[in-house]
């Protein structure tokens, strides 16, 4: 039996959630029962210590039709191109890099054969860093689901439409949306057609909103425009591989039924979605362009206040008024480094070779910025109000270098000719 009901959203941000399929489901009053309602089995999923403070506490109790223990052992599934951290395949490499968008392949290819790794930092075992990976999926995952005990995984789909079918519900994703599967929880993904995006797989603490400061308690992403799916499950009794990514390594094992079978949940620690057409876009009405931190949809922060383990910062469609400014991005080298993708349009800063579902990766301390069409066209543009349309960026920054996998840096999908972007500028006059 499958429940297909269209997917419905509870909304708000990490909020204590209650939601059941079947009525009765969810226990009242308590988590664990002796005997809990329709033969369910509870089980606790935490995504913090124990002990983690309140506000930073996170765990959800799932009722389902069997407990998840109930499997034999994980053996090596093949690795594909996906790698973790440490991220020691290449040595540090300070150079710019930009690459042309995967090649959608000619086989049947699913979401978890079509995930591959651009690079990372940390490493998952000691809770810090990032892996970032680029996937191309031509077929749903069937008879499979995924998870990763290594981090959350934050999606951005970039081509076509999404189905993530979770054990805690179904999400619905197209581009524009971005989704974030907590750690543990398991999910295949449906597609109808050819599908690409980016995974920032998050091994620290889990995103969570920026503080506003002097904004106020409105604004940028705001709370209630996050989606979490109502619980939703299968009774399938078809053997299921369980694929689960464990140390950088992927490992599966075979459930005699779907792992998709939570009747009800509650808690605070679910997947979500959120519509990036819903971010409330603040800059400048004066002079300047301000840092892009103004950007910035969802924060994993680190140990110190203020820099980030990962931002993940948009670059919506926005008005530029800004008065005697160069209005795109400056040229700059920053103490973070910068991963950047490309949802649809055009970026501000580069007239060309920044494709849609392309790349591109700035490290600490790399120079960059405008390239010289953009550069050329800003200087001399009529600085009258004009609206950046039909355009979505993002950025992974973090607050370690990111080190690129071994396929990222010999891929043909790299452009060798990345620098060209910035070698003709003339120089500046002084006598
Ligand atoms: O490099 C980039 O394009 C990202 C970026 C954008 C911006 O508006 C300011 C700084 C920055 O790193
Ligand atoms: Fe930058």
């Amino acid at each position: 039996m499958t429940r297909s009901n269209a997917p419905a959203y509870q909304t708000g941000f990490a909020n204590h959630f209650a939601t059941e399929a079947v009525e009765g489901a969810l226990p009242v009053g308590r988590n664990s029962p002796q005997r809990p309602a329709l033969g369910l089995y509870a089980e606790q999923l935490s995504g913090a210590a124990f002990t983690a403070p309140r506000d930073h506490n996170l765990r959800s109790w799932l009722y389902r039709l069997r407990p998840s223990a109930q499997h034999g052992p994980y053996q090596p599934f093949a690795q594909g191109r996906v790698r973790s951290g440490p991220f020691t395949e290449t040595p540090p490499n300070p150079n710019r890099m930009r690459w042309d968008p995967l090649t959608m392949p000619d086989q049947p290819t699913d979401w978890v054969e079509g995930l591959t790794t651009y690079g990372g930092n940390g490493d998952a075992d000691s809770g810090t860093g990032v892996g970032i990976h680029l996937y191309v999926a031509n077929r749903s995952m069937t008879d499979r689901v995924f998870y990763s005990a290594d981090g959350e995984l934050l999606i951005v789909p970039q081509q076509g439409s999404h189905r993530f079918v979770t054990e805690m519900g179904v999400i619905e994703a197209a581009p524009g949306h971005v989704v974030v599967i907590p750690r543990g929880v398991r999910f295949r993904v449906e597609v109808d057609a050819e599908v690409r995006g980016y995974v920032c797989e998050n091994f620290g603490s889990p995103f969570r909103l920026p503080d506003l400061g002097p904004i106020g308690s409105n604004g940028l992403a705001n709370p209630r425009d996050f989606e979490t799916p109502v619980a939703w499950f299968e009774d399938v009794d078809r053997p299921t591989e369980c694929v689960q990514k464990y140390g950088g390594l992927l490992w599966a094992t075979t459930f005699g039924h779907s792992p998709l079978d939570v009747v009800g949940w509650h808690g605070n620690y679910a997947p979500y979605r959120y519509d990036t057409a819903r971010f409330n876009t603040i800059g400048t009405v004066s002079y300047d362009h301000p840092d892009p931190s103004i950007f910035t949809v969802l924060t994993s922060p680190s140990d110190t206040p203020g820099t980030a383990n990962c931002d993940f910062v948009i670059f919506p469609p926005r008005w530029m008024v800004a008065e005697d400014t160069f209005r795109p991005p400056w040229f700059h080298r920053n103490v973070m480094s910068e991963f950047m993708g490309l949802i649809f349009g055009e970026y501000d800063a580069k007239a060309g070779g920044f494709a849609p579902g392309g790349a591109s990766l700035h490290n600490r301390m790399s120079g960059h910025g405008p390239d010289q069409a953009s550069w050329n066209g800003a200087t001399n543009a009529e600085l009258k109000p004009h609206k950046i349309e039909n355009t979505l960026a993002f950025m992974f920054e973090t607050r370690m270098p990111i080190r690129t996998t071994a396929w990222a840096e010999t891929t043909p999908l790299m452009q060798l000719d990345y620098d060209d972007c910035w070698t003709g500028f003339e120089k500046g006059q002084v006598g």
